[in-house]
């Protein structure tokens, strides 16, 4: 039987998942591949946490990268540290040292994706990411190669665990979104600093990666139109549960004539809709190709375990390669593709306006709606106080620049006190 050896540049949920996964399936990936996988060295920042932690002895922890560069006998690297720039640093070594490298970091994919398979290309070794997008679901292959006989016009997903246990903790449990962020944070799903998560960001990677694949195309993240879930409160999911809806975090990149619309924002879907009953820290991606016509994929998005089988079955995927004597091989093509201007992308929107209790009200507000050609869908006026109301409108689909200087400009009415949300309501 053969041997490769392999690092691991970082140790936290998803190293630590890897080093179980392989242990506890060693027999079966052995068998697969005729070769035994080693764990020789992993880099970390902190010695002494590791030392307190469950590892086997044979693997060799560091602080100094420079011990992992600088060892012959490592084929194979898998990153999974996060952040973009040392691990890109890290990522270019080892490719200029003939070292392979497997990747779940998404910041560093949306950054640097294209020159690094370039890059990895040039020193004929494999560069594999399959876990950066949706953690065990397998999608970046698929994109590449399962679909890539399609046209593909349009990717939609929930990329993102940690927002979705939390919309769906909120919805289902009915507890604050700080209590649930916290208890996604404690089960290993969201980012070293979650900001990225419930901004949208982690999942603005995500679809920048999709699309880069999906439609040839060479976007970044910041080509993504982004929005939050910190705005969500109780009273728009409760709203939305009357109108018999789900609130989402979607993820949305199109390809028309026009060019490619990439955005992420919380969305209201409707119940029915297989989306909507995405819950926990599971994701699903809906990919529609101008062959296959829709396909699904669902399954773990983040997590010790489901994030390791992704990464694992990348250095499987590396060690084939090798053994087939095709490692860096695989043909990219990317077009520069016009991108089109966000505050054109059109939909129907839930608007959630408090306004003083007073005559006259609604009229103002209808009539700025009426001045930028926005109807009006249904209006309910709820939460009454003698001082102060709470009005929920849906309005027809409507594009987002209209919609977004309707209202600014009722922000300036002395009867609006505040616009307390403004969320897309997609009719798919
Ligand atoms: N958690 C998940 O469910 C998923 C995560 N990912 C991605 O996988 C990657 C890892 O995530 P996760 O395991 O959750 O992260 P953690 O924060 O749990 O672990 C990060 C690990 O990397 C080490 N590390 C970080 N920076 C450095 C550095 N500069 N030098 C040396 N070691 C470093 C840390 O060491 P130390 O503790 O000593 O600081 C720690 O061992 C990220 O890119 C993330 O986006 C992808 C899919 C799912
Ligand atoms: N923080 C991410 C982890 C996987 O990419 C998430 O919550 O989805």
């Amino acid at each position: 039987m053969k041997h490769v050896a392999i690092a691991l540049l970082g140790c936290g949920t998803v190293g630590k998942g890897i080093v179980d996964l392989l242990e506890k399936n060693a027999d079966l990936i052995e068998e697969q591949l005729d070769t035994k996988i080693t764990i020789k060295r992993i880099l970390i920042r902190n010695l002494a946490k590791y030392e307190r932690m469950d590892l086997p002895k044979s693997i060799a922890l560091t602080t100094e990268f420079s011990d992992i560069i600088n060892d012959d006998d490592i084929e194979i690297v898998v990153e999974v540290m996060g952040s973009a720039d040392f691990a890109k640093e890290c990522i270019e070594a080892c490719f200029k040292k003939g070292k392979s490298v497997v990747s779940a970091n998404k910041d560093v994919i949306a950054d640097y994706g294209i020159p690094l398979l370039k890059m990895s290309q040039e020193h004929n070794v494999d560069f594999q990411f399959e876990a950066s997008v949706a953690g065990g679901i397998p999608i970046i292959r698929p994109m590449y190669s399962s679909l890539n006989s399609n046209r593909i016009d349009r990717i939609i997903g929930i990329l993102n665990g940690t927002t979705n246990y939390i919309l769906s903790n909120m919805t289902e449990r009915g507890l604050s979104y700080e209590d649930v962020l916290q208890e996604a944070q404690d089960k290993g799903y969201a980012e070293a600093d979650p900001t990225n998560d419930v901004s949208g960001y982690d999942a603005a990677r995500k679809i920048a990666i999709l699309a880069t694949l999906g439609f040839h195309s060479a976007v970044t993240f910041r080509d993504v139109a982004v929005e939050g879930i910190e705005r969500i409160t109780q009273e728009d999911i409760s709203h939305a549960e009357e109108m018999g809806y789900a609130v989402k975090l979607l993820a949305i990149a199109t390809q028309s004539d026009d060019g490619i619309s990439l955005s992420v924002h919380p969305a209201f879907i409707p119940k029915q809709h297989p989306l909507a009953n995405v819950s926990g820290a599971y994701n699903a991606i809906y990919v529609r190709g101008n062959g296959v016509g829709d396909v699904m994929f669902y399954g773990q998005g983040a997590g010790a375990f489901p994030t390791a089988s992704a990464v694992l079955s990348d250095v499987m995927n590396v060690i084939l390669h090798t053994n087939l004597t095709i490692t860096g091989k695989r043909g990219y093509v990317w077009h520069q593709v016009p991108l089109v201007d966000p505050s054109h992308i059109e939909a129907p929107y839930y608007l959630r306006i408090i306004v003083d209790n007073a005559p006259g009200v609604l009229s103002s507000i209808a009539g700025i709606f009426a001045e930028n050609g926005i109807s009006i869908r249904s209006l309910i006026q709820k939460d009454e106080t003698k001082e102060v109301a709470e009005i929920v409108l849906l309005i027809d689909s409507s594009a987002d620049g209209l919609v977004r200087d309707a209202l600014q400009r009722m922000t300036g009415l002395s009867c609006v006190r505040r616009i307390a949300n403004a969320i897309r309501v997609i009719e798919i």
